[in-house]
């Protein structure tokens, strides 16, 4: 494939280790990023290394929404040489967009019109190329599928749901549910351990406490960091999260795979350990052509991180993604349907 320009929307936890990987992968050259406060732009390629440098330690739990834990107007983004402080950091990118191939949308997802709202802006601008993102909740893919017109009318590719739950996940339960004529249950299952990354993923956290009994999404949003610290203290680090809100079934069911009440997302996220509490594990039930039933298994190394795990297969829909937007191929696709499925 020829190489693919792409651009990245937040630099957080996610947004950074994604600049970082690409480095590792041949035909992949970052050569946009924003924050809340700062652009770069540098249609060559932008200098990866002098960028994390100067984005290291700018990530506040609340997205950046209030706060940058680096001090003074040109924290973040803005502290890299390549930057510009700006207002506008969205629009700036919009206005690149040109030669950008693809863009991958490492926003806050607990505001959840957010995302939606932002492919509107680049539909609106009539980029055609693709858009990726990593969202977790269920109820955003029908805001994404509501724009399809309006995607097809650009010539948006946009990839939904591509991280690792879902993402890499819902892949792997449907490549799973190849071997089945008939879906009886789909049980995804991960575990994460967030020791050394736990700085740089707070806001991570922050939206999985969402997910917590007693919580949702505006309570989560409306935390103080200190009342975050003090649900983790009071769990002593581990969180234990059951029947998620998590978009693998809905994701699933529009790639036909299986009804969206046949999914189920759970897993344990441990702050003070760098090792899995659990291994992730994809389980999918089903009885085969043959009239056998069977339970096909897929696990995650526990050595494997959740940044490589979620980055990895963001950046490979990405290229599938914008493959697609090369052949034509426009509107709004899930993990699922990016896999085998008959
Ligand atoms: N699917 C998965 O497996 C998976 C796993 C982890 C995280 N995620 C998702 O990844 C996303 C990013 O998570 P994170 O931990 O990197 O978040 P974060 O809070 O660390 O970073 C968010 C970034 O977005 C920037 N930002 C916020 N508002 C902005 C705006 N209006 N304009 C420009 N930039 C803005 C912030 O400055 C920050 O750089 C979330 O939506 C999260 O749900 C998905």
């Amino acid at each position: 494939m020829h190489e693919i320009k792409f651009a990245v929307l937040g630099t957080g936890g996610i947004g950074r280790r994604t600049l970082e990987y690409a480095t590792a992968k041949d035909g992949l050259t970052p050569v946009a990023a924003c924050d809340r406060h700062g652009v770069a732009v540098d249609h060559g390629g932008l200098d990866v290394n002098e960028l994390l440098a100067a984005t290291e330690g700018n990530i506040a739990s609340d997205g950046g929404v209030t706060a940058v834990k680096q001090s003074g107007e040109t924290s973040g983004v803005a502290a890299s040489s390549q930057a510009e402080p700006t207002e506008t950091p969205i629009a700036d990118i919009i206005a690149e967009s040109d030669g950008i191939d693809a863009v991958l949308i490492a926003l806050p997802n607990l505001e959840h019109d957010f995302i939606p709202r932002v492919a509107d802006r680049f539909a609106e601008a009539e980029y055609d190329g693709v858009l990726v993102d990593v969202l977790k909740r269920s109820r955003v893919i029908d805001m994404l599928d509501d724009r399809i017109d309006s995607f097809n009318d650009a010539g948006i590719t946009f990839v939904c749901g591509a991280g690792a739950t879902p993402g890499l996940l819902t892949g792997a339960a449907a490549l799973a549910a190849q071997s089945f004529v008939d879906i009886e249950s789909v049980e995804i299952w991960w575990g994460v351990g967030l020791k050394s990354g736990y700085e740089d993923n707070r806001g991570t956290v922050r939206e999985d406490i969402a997910h917590l009994d007693g919580y949702d999404t505006e309570t989560a949003r409306s935390m103080s960091d200190a009342e975050i610290e003090q649900v983790i203290d009071e769990h002593d680090g581990r969180l234990e999260f059951t029947d998620m809100e998590h978009a693998d079934d809905v994701l699933l069911e529009r790639a036909g795979i299986c009804d969206a009440e046949d999914v189920t997302v759970g897993g344990i996220l441990d702050a003070r350990s760098d090792e899995k509490p659990t291994t992730t594990t994809v389980r999918v039930t089903g009885t085969t052509f043959d009239g056998e039933r069977g339970t096909n298994t897929f696990q995650l190394d526990d050595n494997t991180s959740m940044e490589a795990n979620v980055n990895g297969p963001a950046l490979g829909y990405l290229q599938a993604g914008v493959r697609r937007n090369r052949n034509g191929e426009y509107g709004v696709f899930g993990p699922a349907e990016l896999m085998p499925g008959f």
